[in-house]
């Protein structure tokens, strides 16, 4: 059966798309040839070798450029978007054929297959001919000793910074230490996203226990995964593109940290990114020319049309939410090219691969940064690789960019953090900073569902997982299996409770095609580690039914919470403490946004779907009446999921804020040659997805360590 998926995959690959492996980079010629512009006439490409040859098949998309049969774009009209409630319809039958197939059972096994029992390091990996590579370019056969950068960490941050250090001439060098594997195939597919959380390419960490929340999680601890991969988490994330607000980083700036506000930041965001949204694509705040292709998704059920109607009716326009002046609700937009996930790597690293000063060890993970306790200089950095402990030396800067637990991890097994919390671990103390005290995390509660009376109106996993959704991804890059896990439009909102002046949200809404339900407890139930009891006895009932829910995720919790070392070994997985919720504005916020779903839901746009309120008998909420606000809080209480967005634990600040780590420069306070770029330095909570800013800080990175070299080549 596996040899059939191969097959059917290793086919599919072959006849619909071109390798993009199949070039190299001279260091002589500035050949960029990435998924975006690799010729048509790719033969006679004098830098592509024949693709047959190479080994790795990875079918990027040839170029992102909008096509109208695809619709690239926010519709005014369906025309262009693959419909779900459409799919009766004639021509989208002879096209995609949905319907005319029952679940696959090969579909079925390889979801499977990346689920649960997937392991990418075993030497019989089936998939490892669909994944990508990053060997040292021609002529190295091992990592030098010596380089001018040394970053830790190929994620959303490390992989711009990585691409953006080496593209200057004179050259510096860099190595790019990584601990996670390249992606593969199975990692593009968006629909496979909660599939990816069960797999290695995430760290599981999971937060101490707190008592009063996650109690319905398994082992009533609140599950928080970041990818491990060359791209970072941003190829396990769910791909939305959001930037927030401008008052997030002027607040920043007005904190003390200079350089940092929302137009100083704005280029950086526009620099990345290479808009496809068609009707928004070329407003002054978007970019057009970067890496980062942002997408509107080409698919879509007849639930986000209720969704955003539904938003109009309650005061929600439906518009661009990244919008800077504006407030309202709009089609998802992904970073995805062509409906296949683009990763950070692939987006800045994967193009650059045969740059001769460009070295990307994977599966290699930094254990300590070797600092001079003397002179607080840093020269270089301990990693361990296949179980052997190398040394590298820097000639200028150590660049941290593994991410908001990573990076504090290894700030404090080297010597740099809490002086007395170091000291208990018998850690010498080589710098006494607040590094992991800091720690605000985006959690939202999933537990708002509507049950549907119409069928075929909402996402259901026997209908995703089909051979034909299968090739119509791979041939097109569109079907049920480019759906970011279901979702299909973000709202934001700003509830009665919140008492800021300006306007900026405290909600995001995620509007899905369906709900955590579509899979009838598996996948979904699995990556957010809700408890198979709290499911059979909250959810089992909607198994297989049509349902549509909205996510609210709380963008500005005051909820700090703060994380620390659980022992010495860079191996150990250190302590998370959420404090999720003690601050009582948190959980009210929350509520509140429960019942402006429960309004979206019970509006007319829903009552075509004959859409009802499922109210789940949560084991650990029985005492309290269904739908009275003390059940909600509890309801709350025991479904709370961490969205993963933790920041602050190398916070960034100004020399007289005692929490800082970071100045604004990135520089951590007290150390020669020591920055930290990444989710780590945004000192306080954004009303955004961290992906997004990560990449900003990546790229605002390189160009405050240029700035500091730049006499200096
Ligand atoms: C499931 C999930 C869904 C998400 N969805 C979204 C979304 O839709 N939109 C959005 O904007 N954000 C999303 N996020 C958040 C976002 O993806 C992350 O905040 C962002 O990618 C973090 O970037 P980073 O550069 O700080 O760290 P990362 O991208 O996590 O990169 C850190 C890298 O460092 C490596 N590393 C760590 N320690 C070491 C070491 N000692 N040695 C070597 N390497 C090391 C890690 O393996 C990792 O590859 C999501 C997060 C998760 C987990």
């Amino acid at each position: 059966m596996r040899r059939l998926i191969y097959t059917a995959l290793l086919l599919n690959t072959l006849l619909y798309t071109k390798a993009i492996d199949i070039y190299e980079e001279d260091d002589s010629v500035d050949v960029e040839n990435g998924p975006y512009d690799i010729p048509n006439n790719i033969e006679n490409n004098a830098n592509v070798r024949s693709f047959r040859n190479s080994r790795i098949l990875w079918p990027y998309p040839l170029n992102n450029k909008s096509d109208p049969i695809k619709g690239n774009e926010e519709p005014s009209s369906d025309e262009n978007v693959l419909h779900l409630s459409k799919l009766k319809n004639g021509n989208r039958k002879a096209r995609f054929g949905y319907w005319s197939y029952p679940q696959s059972p090969i579909v079925d096994i390889m979801m499977q297959t990346v689920a649960s029992n997937y392991n990418p390091t075993n030497a019989n990996d089936p998939f490892d001919f669909l994944r990508d590579s990053y060997p040292l370019p021609k002529g190295y056969n091992e990592p030098l000793n010596e380089y001018d950068y040394v970053i830790v960490g190929a994620g959303s941050s490390g992989s711009v910074l990585a691409a953006r250090l080496t593209e200057d001439k004179p050259r510096a060098s860099v190595l790019l230490i990584e601990a996670g594997k390249p992606e593969m195939l199975l990692s593009d597919i968006p629909a496979l996203t909660q599939y990816l959380q069960q797999t290695d390419y995430v760290w599981p960490y999971t937060m101490e226990h707190q008592p009063g929340v996650c109690m319905g999680s398994e082992e009533q601890r609140c599950y928080a995964p970041r990818g491990k991969a060359i791209g970072g988490t941003s190829v396990t994330n769910s791909m939305f593109y959001t930037r927030g607000r401008p008052q997030d980083w002027d607040r920043i700036a007005a904190d003390g940290n200079f350089g940092w506000s929302y137009e100083e930041v704005l280029k950086y965001y526009m620099k990345s990114e290479r808009s496809e949204l068609k009707k928004y694509r070329d407003q002054p705040y978007r970019g057009r020319d970067g890496e980062l292709t942002v997408e509107n998704v080409p698919f879509k059920t007849g639930l986000v049309e209720a969704f955003l109607a539904a938003g109009r009716m309650l005061g929600h326009p439906t518009i661009d939410y990244n919008a800077p002046d504006q407030l309202g609700f709009g089609y998802v937009q992904t970073i995805t090219n062509r409906g296949h996930r683009l990763s950070a790597a692939k987006a800045f690293l994967h193009r650059h691969k045969g740059r001769k000063n460009l070295h990307i060890l994977s599966e290699a993970k930094a254990t300590k940064v070797i600092i001079d306790p003397q002179t607080k200089k840093v020269s270089g950095v301990e990693y361990i690789k296949n179980n052997i402990k190398h040394r590298v030396n820097c000639r200028r800067e150590v660049i941290l960019s593994a991410g908001p637990i990573g990076s504090p991890q290894l700030l404090m097994l080297s010597g740099i953090g809490p002086k007395e919390h170091l000291q208990t671990l018998g850690i010498p103390v080589v710098m006494d900073l607040k590094v992991g005290r800091t720690l605000y995390d985006h959690i939202g509660f999933p537990g708002v569902i509507f049950k549907l009376k119409s069928t075929n109106a909402s996402l259901l996993e026997p209908k995703v997982a089909t051979l034909p959704n299968l090739m119509q991804w791979l041939q097109f890059g569109d079907g049920l299996l480019a759906s970011p896990g279901g979702v299909e439009a973000i709202g934001y909102l700003k509830t009665a409770l919140s008492e800021d002046p300006e306007l900026v949200p405290d909600i995001e809404l995620l509007s899905m095609g369906g709900s955590i339900t579509q899979d009838s407890g598996g996948a979904i139930r699995r990556s957010m580690r809700i408890s198979e009891n709290t499911y059979a006895r909250a959810f089992h009932t909607l198994n297989g039914m049509d349902t549509w829910q909205a996510i609210p995720t709380l963008l500005y919790p005051r909820s700090k919470g703060y994380m620390e070392l659980r022992d010495t070994s860079p191996f150990s997985h250190p302590k998370l403490y959420g404090n999720y919720l003690t601050d009582p504005k948190d959980l009210a916020t929350l509520k509140e946004a429960v019942k402006h779903i429960i309004q979206l839901g019970e509006s007319q746009p829903f009552k075509k779907y004959d859409a009802t309120l499922h109210l789940p008998q949560y084991p650990t909420c029985s005492t309290y009446p269904l739908g009275s606000d003390a059940y909600w809080e509890c309801a709350i209480r025991t479904l709370i999921v961490s969205f993963h967005e933790p920041i602050g634990t190398c916070k960034m600040g100004p020399s007289n804020d005692f929490e800082a780590v970071v100045d604004n420069n990135l520089r951590v306070y007290g150390i020669e040659g020591l920055r930290v770029a990444d989710a780590s330095v945004i000192p306080r909570p954004i009303g955004a997805r961290t992906n997004v800013p990560e990449i900003m800080i990546g790229e605002k990175a390189a160009d405050l360590i240029r700035n500091t070299w730049s006499n200096n080549v």
